[in-house]
C-alpha cells in the first residue's frame, strides 16, 4: 500500500515536514473528482464580488492574521514514564513508539475551528505524550492491556479530521496519553466478490480503497468532504455521512462487521448478511469514538461503480418551497443519490463565489423568473443508465409540480468538481481575520423549518458585535423518508482578543437552540468532547448509564479516549 500523505498541521491539505502551506496541495488526480483550489492568497482564491459581499455582510475588513510558524508551536516534554515506554517498545519495536516533537504534533487534535485556532496560535498543550503504531489486532489488544495496567490513556488516531474535539485526549485524572495511530493497519485484506464484501484495515483512507476497488469495477461510494484524509475506521467510529449518503447510505449502513480490540478482550461484531441473534452489538461499536476500544478491522459493503452519473441544478422561489419539494420527493421514494438544497444566503454566496460569466448569467435568468432570492438545489443520480433515466424523469415531474425550475447541468457538474475545496478556502479566510466554522443536525420534515430558524437566530444573537452580524449559510442534505440533515456554515468578524470564547458562546447558544427545537445533537460529526455536555439531553440519564456500564465492562480503568462521548 503506498504511503498516504500527511495532513498539514495548522490547516487543510497535504503538508511537508515543517511548514503548513496550502500551496502543497496536489494536482487534480485525473478523474475530475478532486480539482483542488491551491491558492494561498485570498484575493485570488475568492472572486472580487464574493469578497465585497463578505465585507458588506459582515462589516469585515480583511486583515492579516497569519498562523505562527510550525517551529514556534509550544510543546511540553513527553510525560510518558520510561518504564511504560520500554514496555511498549518491547511489544511494538522501537520504530513504532515515537516521542519526538514532530510525530506528537502531527497527532495533536483534529480540524475544528478551535483546533485550528490553537495550532495557529502556537498552542499544542493537548499533544499526546507519544505516538504508537501497532500493526494488527493482537498487538492493539496487548497494547491496550498494557496501557490499562500502567494507567496510560489511549486515543485512537485515524485521519485526524475530527471536528468535535474527538482527539483532545482530555482526562480528568491527567494521566499520560498516547495517540494510537492506525496507519500501519491500512491494507485490503480480502475481497469477497460474490457477497460484495471487502475486509480492510481501519487506517485505510477512501482514495486508497477506491483505487484498489476500481480494477474490479467496484466502489464504496462514501464521499465526505474530508475524503482525502479521513480513514475508514474513523468513519465507523464517528458514524460519518458522505455527500452521496442519501443514495448509498450512511457509513453505518456500509459496515457489515468489525473487530473491536478492548482492554479486556476482542469483540467480533456483525454477521452478514443478517442475523436475529439478539440485539445488534455492532451498533455499540459504531459511533463509539474510541471510548470502548479500537476498531482494528472492518467488513464493508461495496457496489458496482455507477455506469452513468447525472448531476444538475434546480431552483425554488423560496426556502419553504424547496423544503416542500424535497419532502414530496421523499414521500414518493424519489430522493436522488445526492441532494443538497441551499438556503437563500448560501445560494447567493455560492453564486458569487463561483464567479464568471456562467454564474452571472444564471443569476440573471433566476431573477427574471422571480427566483432572485431563491434557493438552488443540486441533485445527482448514479447507477445503471435505464434506472438513472427513469428516476430522473420521475423526480423532475415532482419537482416541477412543486414550482421548481431547472437550472441546468452545469450547476450540478460545477458543484461536483469543486466539492472538496471549501476546507482549503477556510484556511485563507482564517488568515484574513474571520471566524469560520460549521455545525450540523437533523430533524423531521415537520421540525426542520423550526430548527433552521432557531439556529440562525441563536448564531445571529451570539455573534453580532457592534452591529456587525455573522453570515449564516445553510443547506439541507442527506434526505430520509422522515426528515433530513441541516448543515450550517457560519462566518463572522473574529474577536481577536477572545476568539475561543467567542465561538464557545455561539456554539453553546446554537446547540441549546437546535435541541430545544427538536434537532439531534449531531447527524454525522459525532459527540467528541464538544457535544458531550448535551448527550444526556439526547439519550436520557438511563441511556448514559447504559453506555457507562458497557464502558466499565470493556475499559474498567477508563483509559480508552476518556475525553469523548460520555459526560463527566
Ligand atoms: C474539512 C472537513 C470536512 C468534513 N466533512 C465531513 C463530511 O462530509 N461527513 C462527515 O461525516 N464528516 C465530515 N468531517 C468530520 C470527519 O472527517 C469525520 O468525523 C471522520 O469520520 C473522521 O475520520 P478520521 O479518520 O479523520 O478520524 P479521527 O479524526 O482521527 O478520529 C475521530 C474519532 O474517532 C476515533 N477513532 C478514529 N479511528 C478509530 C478506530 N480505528 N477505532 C476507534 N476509534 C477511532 C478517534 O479517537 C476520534 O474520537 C469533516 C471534517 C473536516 C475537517
Amino acid at each position: 500500500m503506498p504511503e498516504q500523505p500527511e495532513l498539514t498541521i495548522q490547516g487543510w491539505g497535504p503538508g511537508g515536514s515543517r511548514v503548513a502551506r496550502v500551496e502543497e496541495a496536489p494536482d487534480d488526480d485525473g478523474d475530475g473528482s478532486l480539482e483542488l483550489q491551491a491558492d494561498p492568497d485570498l484575493s485570488s482564491a475568492l472572486p472580487r464580488a464574493a469578497r465585497r459581499h463578505l465585507a458588506r455582510e459582515l462589516g469585515w475588513t480583511p486583515r492579516s492574521t497569519p498562523a505562527v510558524r510550525v517551529g514556534d508551536i509550544r510543546l511540553a516534554p513527553s510525560r510518558l514514564p520510561e518504564d511504560a515506554r520500554a514496555a511498549m517498545v518491547a511489544l511494538l519495536g522501537e520504530e513504532n513508539v515515537a516521542t519526538d516533537d514532530l510525530s506528537r504534533l502531527r497527532r495533536t487534535g483534529g480540524r475544528s475551528y478551535l483546533d485550528l485556532l490553537r495550532r495557529r496560535e502556537g498552542d499544542a498543550s493537548d499533544a499526546p505524550d507519544a505516538v504508537v503504531t501497532p500493526g494488527d489486532t493482537a498487538e492493539t489488544a496487548a497494547l491496550l492491556a498494557l496501557c490499562a495496567e500502567r494507567g496510560v490513556v489511549v486515543v485512537p488516531f485515524g485521519g485526524g479530521t475530527s471536528v468535535v474535539g474527538g482527539l483532545s485526549g482530555m482526562d480528568a485524572d491527567d494521566r499520560p496519553a498516547v495517540a494510537l495511530d492506525l496507519r500501519r493497519m491500512s491494507g485490503l485484506h480480502d475481497l469477497d466478490l460474490p457477497s460484495s464484501l471487502v475486509t480492510v484495515g481501519p487506517g485505510m483512507r477512501g482514495p486508497a480503497l477506491e483505487e484498489a476497488l476500481a480494477p474490479e469495477g467496484l466502489t464504496l461510494g462514501h464521499l465526505p468532504q474530508s475524503f482525502e484524509f479521513a480513514t475508514l475506521g474513523g468513519y465507523a467510529a464517528t458514524r460519518s455521512a458522505g455527500q452521496a449518503s442519501t443514495g448509498v447510505g450512511r457509513f453505518d449502513d456500509l459496515v457489515a462487521g468489525l473487530t473491536l480490540a478492548t482492554p479486556t478482550g476482542v469483540l467480533e461484531l456483525g454477521h452478514p448478511p443478517a442475523s436475529a441473534a439478539g440485539p445488534d452489538l455492532l451498533g455499540l461499536a459504531l459511533g463509539s469514538e474510541g471510548a470502548l476500544g479500537v476498531i482494528t478491522e472492518l467488513r464493508l459493503r461495496v457496489r458496482p461503480k455507477p455506469r452513468t452519473t447525472a448531476y444538475e441544478g434546480w431552483s425554488f422561489r423560496s426556502w419553504a418551497a424547496g423544503l416542500a419539494g424535497l419532502q414530496r420527493l421523499a414521500r414518493h421514494d424519489l430522493l436522488p443519490d445526492v441532494v443538497r438544497l441551499s438556503d437563500p444566503d448560501e445560494t447567493r454566496a455560492n453564486l458569487l463565489m463561483a464567479g464568471g460569466p456562467g454564474a452571472t448569467a444564471l443569476r440573471a435568468v433566476l431573477r427574471g423568473r422571480g427566483h432572485g432570492e431563491g434557493c438552488l438545489l443540486v441533485v445527482g443520480w448514479e447507477g445503471l443508465p435505464t434506472l438513472v433515466r427513469a428516476r430522473r424523469r420521475a423526480a423532475a415531474s415532482v419537482l416541477r409540480e412543486g414550482g421548481a425550475v431547472r437550472a441546468g447541468r452545469r450547476v450540478g457538474e460545477s458543484w461536483r468538481r469543486h466539492r472538496f475545496e471549501a476546507p482549503y478556502l477556510r484556511d485563507r479566510l482564517l488568515d484574513s481575520g474571520l471566524l469560520v466554522e460549521t455545525l450540523e443536525t437533523a430533524a423531521t420534515w415537520s421540525a426542520l423549518p423550526v430548527v433552521y430558524d432557531a439556529v440562525r437566530r441563536a448564531l445571529g444573537r451570539s455573534l453580532t458585535r457592534a452591529g456587525r452580524r455573522p453570515l449564516v449559510l445553510s443547506h439541507v442534505s442527506h434526505g430520509y423518508p422522515t426528515g433530513a440533515s441541516l448543515y450550517v456554515t457560519v462566518l463572522a468578524d473574529r474577536n481577536d482578543d477572545l476568539p475561543i470564547q467567542q465561538w464557545l458562546a455561539a456554539k453553546r447558544e446554537a446547540t441549546d437552540a437546535l435541541l430545544a427545537a427538536g434537532g439531534t445533537l449531531t447527524h454525522h460529526h459525532a459527540v467528541g468532547a464538544d457535544h458531550r455536555p448535551w448527550l444526556e439531553r439526547e439519550i436520557g440519564p438511563l441511556g448514559v448509564e447504559v453506555l457507562r456500564a458497557v464502558k466499565q465492562r470493556l475499559d474498567p480503568t477508563g483509559i480508552c479516549n476518556p475525553g469523548v462521548l460520555l459526560p463527566d
